[in-house]
């Protein structure tokens, strides 16, 4: 079982969608994140170079969140790539998104999608 850093329940105002209001007004959109690698050396030593500084992960994430795409899908795919090009020691990660107020008639919490790739 690999160990975990986990963001939870980020959220962002930003203008992913396919339809124009989207892309003009904008919404919020809820990001939880999960980063698999081996914390062992972080908890013997107590070195924060060790590990994933998750402040830096989180202004990663943001900077990916406020470039607009269509689908939640390719910004999903955009924030995983970042992470595993600026982390070596990230060997997984799973990222989903939700836009909890889509312009879709009906009640429901959310809507959104999750992927999870392995290096
Ligand atoms: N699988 C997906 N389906 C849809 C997406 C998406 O990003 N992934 N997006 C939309 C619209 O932008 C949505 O916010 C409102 O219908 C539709 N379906």
């Amino acid at each position: 079982m690999m160990d975990k850093i986990i963001l939870n329940g980020m959220k962002f105002y930003s203008y992913h969608g396919v339809f124009a209001e989207e892309n003009k007004l904008g919404q919020v959109f809820i990001v939880d994140a999960m980063l698999l690698l081996d914390l062992t050396e972080a908890g013997a030593t107590d070195v924060l170079e060790t590990t994933i500084n998750y402040g830096e992960a989180f202004q990663l994430i943001e900077k990916e969140m406020q470039k607009p795409s269509k689908l939640l899908e390719h910004v999903a795919e955009r924030i995983t790539k970042t992470l595993f090009e600026q982390y070596d020691r990230l060997q997984a990660v799973t990222i989903k998104i939700t836009k909890p107020n889509p312009p879709i008639a009906g009640h429901y919490d959310g809507v959104g999608i999750e992927i999870h790739r392995v290096r």
